[in-house]
């Protein structure tokens, strides 16, 4: 993977008036946004409350959907899902290398491998793989492909609390040597504080909530705010 170097300016998503709907019911309503080129973006929101569409929306996946409006995004995408995806009749490193051609994929895909922690993985098979290796097989995955936009969805979501912490600061420390725009969907507020620059909350089909977080404020200001615009209050003992 070779670092992005140069500096873009444009936004790397642009949503004008993205409408998404389910027979006749509206989920995304009139949807206005830009995501900066190499910004980190979480979204948050109730369940339901549309985050899969929109993302499924900027990766082009959603032609079953009726909709209207912009979107404008990079061509080259990548998206990690809860689960792993992973190929169970390949090996861990040709299903890095999946649809990559070539004649450096192979030591691309082992670079990617090396750099998730996953180095002397390559022949594994995906059922050798525990949940949170398998979820660095899939970032490997994406990442190989020197994606623009990285689009996650509750990517850590099925991991347990440890593993969790240890692929927050992974998934950080990749997109600080890579830069490729991140859009991650969660419902941990949490995690999105801990992982992104800039926080949205998803409701009613519109962003309801925009947070620049400055890492020096502390996070619990930010973390009452969301919580709040998330309809949640805390116990305060
Ligand atoms: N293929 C589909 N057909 C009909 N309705 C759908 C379809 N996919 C999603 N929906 C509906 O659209 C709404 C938004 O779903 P979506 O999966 O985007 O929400 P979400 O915020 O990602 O939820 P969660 O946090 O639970 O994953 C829901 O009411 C859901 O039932």
């Amino acid at each position: 993977m070779a670092p992005h170097t140069e500096q873009l300016t444009r936004p790397a998503v642009q949503l004008r008036g993205l409408t998404r709907s389910f027979d006749g019911r509206t989920v995304l309503d009139g949807i206005d946004l830009d995501l900066p080129a190499g910004q980190f973006t979480a979204l948050l929101g109730h369940s339901g409350s549309g985050k899969t569409t929109l993302l499924r929306a900027v990766a082009g996946l959603d032609h079953e959907v009726t909709g209207s409006g912009q979107l404008t995004a990079p061509e080259r995408v990548s998206v990690v899902f809860q689960d792993s995806r992973l190929l169970p009749w390949r090996r861990v490193l040709d299903n890095v290398l999946l649809g990559l051609d070539g004649k450096d994929a192979a030591e691309r895909g082992r670079q990617a491998l090396a750099e998730v922690g996953l180095e002397g993985r390559e022949r594994a098979w995906p059922n050798e793989l525990s949940g949170g290796e398998a979820q660095r097989a899939a970032l490997a995955r994406s990442l190989v492909r020197e994606p623009e936009l990285l689009l996650a969805d509750e990517p850590f979501g099925a991991l347990d609390a440890l593993t969790r912490i240890k692929m927050h600061n992974l998934l950080r420390e990749l997109w600080e040597r890579h830069r490729p725009s991140v859009l991650l969907v969660t419902h941990d507020v949490d995690e999105a504080i801990v992982l992104a620059d800039r926080v949205l909350v998803l409701e009613h089909g519109r962003i309801a909530l925009d947070v620049t977080i400055d890492r020096d404020t502390p996070r619990s200001a930010y973390r009452e705010r969301l919580l709040a615009a998330l309809g949640v209050t805390e116990d305060p003992r």
